[in-house]
């Protein structure tokens, strides 16, 4: 098996709901091996895009493969592919078990990974406890055991860390890092932007059903600026001002921030350096800032008004 068989790949996906488009021409990859955030407004088109994904939905035009295959040619879909929708419904006088039992045994799975995939998610010792009782962290457990009961290489997860407690979004962290180490394509979608930073390595950016950005966040992000301390600052912001100016970054300026820190978008770190001994400026501290995923987010995708993406209005 190679990566190329499960990658995911959406390519011109549009999908109208009557007078709704909820995706238009959207087209985006998934790698194996790395965590990948889904992330748009409320409306954008995640979970729409994930059901297309699945065979739950069937699209106006375009295609969503994984591996090159739509879901219903896989040979083995469950075995390839796990997922996870929001508001999971289990049959609440079924303890955990009997719930992973049935889906095993609709999935002829053996018995044996009932037991594994309780111990795997932490539900060992909720076990024989009907699902009633359970806590949404504890259905968030159960439904992941479910959708990894056939190994599958491929894992779909809408909004899982939802109604998680801290410790349950870092628990989930571990799980989705090592399950994407393993080789899985893991793609996770959420508008919980401080999460999704936590978790994903990759992210795609989808408002209003159209592609936004998609990328290694990191990069997307790109370096936003500088903080350098220097017992010269003065004399270095003359020369760093005049740096950022021949870049041709005209909004761009730099910032005294307290009393020996200056902060100097547009111009790399190396650079301030060389810039600085040039000058013979003693630097005391360089700090790369990265723009948050929440700015990142805010920046790509500008509040357009809710009423308005909700009835689909462009
Ligand atoms: N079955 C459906 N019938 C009609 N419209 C639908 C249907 N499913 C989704 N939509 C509409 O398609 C658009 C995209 O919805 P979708 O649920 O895919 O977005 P989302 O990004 O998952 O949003 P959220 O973060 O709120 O879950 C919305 O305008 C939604 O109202």
């Amino acid at each position: 098996m190679t990566r190329d068989d499960h990658r995911i790949e959406v390519s011109h996906l549009t999908k109208r709901f009557g007078s709704v488009t909820a995706i238009r021409d959207l087209s985006f990859t998934v790698e194996p091996g790395v965590v990948t955030g889904f992330l748009g407004p409320n409306g954008a088109g995640k979970t729409t895009t994930m059901r297309v994904l699945t065979g739950l939905v069937s699209p106006t035009s375009g295609t969503a493969t994984i591996g090159g295959r739509r879901y219903r040619q896989l040979p083995r879909p469950s075995g390839t592919v796990g997922a996870v929708f929001d508001a999971a419904t289990f049959h609440p006088g079924h303890t955990a078990r009997d719930h992973l039992g049935v889906y095993a045994a609709m999935g002829g799975y053996p018995r044996s990974r009932v037991t594994e995939l309780l111990e795997a998610l932490a539900l060992t010792d909720a076990a024989d406890r009907r699902t009633r009782g359970f806590s949404t962290g504890m259905r968030q457990r159960l439904s992941l055991a479910t959708a990894l009961l056939g190994d599958p290489r491929v894992l779909l997860l809408d909004e899982p860390s939802n109604g998680l407690d801290p410790y349950g979004v870092a628990w989930l962290r571990t799980l989705l890092r090592r399950l994407a180490a393993e080789g899985r394509t893991v793609l996770v979608s959420s508008h919980v932007l401080s999460e999704v930073g936590q978790l994903a390595d990759d992210v795609v950016v989808i408002r209003g059903g159209e592609l936004v950005a998609a990328g290694p966040w990191a990069r997307l992000a790109g370096p936003a600026a500088v903080l350098v301390r220097s017992p010269d600052a003065e004399a270095l912001a003359v020369i760093l001002a005049s740096a950022v100016r021949a870049t041709g970054a005209g909004g761009s300026r730099v910032e005294p921030v307290g009393v020996d820190q200056l902060r100097v978008p547009g111009l790399a770190a190396p650079v301030i350096a060389d810039l600085a001994a040039t000058h013979g400026i003693r630097i005391h501290e360089l700090v790369t800032e990265h723009a948050s995923l929440e700015q990142l987010f805010f920046h790509l995708t500008p509040d357009q008004g809710t009423t308005r993406r909700e009835a689909g209005a462009r």
